[in-house]
């Protein structure tokens, strides 16, 4: 079986795959400090529960947006899989298309694995909005290569920003408000997030149209692209498995390579 882990600055996603069948995923957050034997030890239990032995897992594949992580993760696949990961971004993990962007800039992978993932399900001509620590949007070409987007503080991020840096504002999560104006604090506040976000995404997928000059998809994804999408024709579709499926591809993709 197949390990795909798809590592976020807030959280840590881990998907099991026997060939092209996904079998369970689970959730975990992202902590540098988070040993080996600690992975293994939660994710063995967690698999034990869905009937998954986690001795069938021979393959991994890793996509991190948070480097230091990545060592700890390494030792996981090394130590209790018998295996060398794949890292996206790393030389040896090819990509279907190379990305076209300024020579020396380093694309979060987590984008690449987005990339590939739309590609597949849609075509280009693509817009992939993904809502993690921070908000990106990913352009994707008529062949398939990342060129480029955009990145925004993410939704929690914002809620957070404000509580940290203004002394009368608590800390509020983030829902869907009836109207725009709050007519007490805790209203206020989610309403400038929630509306702001709408304009946001909004105004910023009007612009890549323009800018590309022609007709392009929008897929979302990650966990809050659902509350964004309730009752508003800002996406064509909402795929929470994208980066999952994306990195499978790629694995897929670089066995192809070594056959
Ligand atoms: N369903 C959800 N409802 C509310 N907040 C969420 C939900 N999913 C994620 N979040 C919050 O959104 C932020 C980004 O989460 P996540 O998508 O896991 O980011 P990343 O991929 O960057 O680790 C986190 O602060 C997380 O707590
Ligand atoms: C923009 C990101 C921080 C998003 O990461 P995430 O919110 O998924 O943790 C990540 O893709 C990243 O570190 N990118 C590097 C710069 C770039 O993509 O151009
Ligand atoms: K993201």
């Amino acid at each position: 079986m197949l390990l795909c882990i798809d590592c976020g600055n807030t959280n840590t996603v881990f998907s099991v795959w026997d060939g092209a069948a996904f079998r369970a995923t689970w959730r975990i957050a992202t902590d540098a400090r988070r040993t080996a034997d600690e992975y293994f030890v939660w994710l063995s239990t967690l698999m034990g529960l869905k009937g998954l032995t986690i001795d069938a897992i021979h393959e991994a594949i890793i996509s991190s947006t948070a480097p230091r992580v990545v060592f700890n993760l390494r030792v996981l696949c090394n130590r209790y899989f018998d295996c060398r990961p794949l890292v996206v971004g790393k030389p040896d993990c090819e990509l279907p298309v190379a990305p076209r962007v300024d020579v020396g800039t380093t694309v979060g992978p987590d984008r690449l694995v987005n990339t590939v993932a739309g590609y597949d399900r849609h075509g280009g001509d693509l817009i992939v909005v993904d809502f993690g620590t921070a908000t990106t949007f990913d352009v994707v070409a008529p062949d398939g290569a990342y060129i480029g987007g955009v990145i925004a503080p993410g939704v929690a991020l914002s809620l957070e920003a404000l509580h940290m840096s203004a002394a009368a504002l608590p800390h509020v999560d983030v829902t869907k408000p009836q109207g725009v104006i709050g007519t007490n604090t805790v209203a206020c506040i989610q309403s400038g997030v929630y509306w702001g976000y709408i304009g946001l995404v909004e105004g910023i997928v009007r612009q890549i149209r323009m800018e590309r000059d022609r007709p392009m998809k929008v897929i979302a994804t990650g966990g809050l692209a659902s509350l964004f999408d309730l009752g508003f024709d800002l996406f064509d579709k909402v795929e929470d498995d994208l980066t999952m499926h994306g990195l499978r591809l790629i694995f897929d993709y670089n066995k192809g390579l070594e056959a």
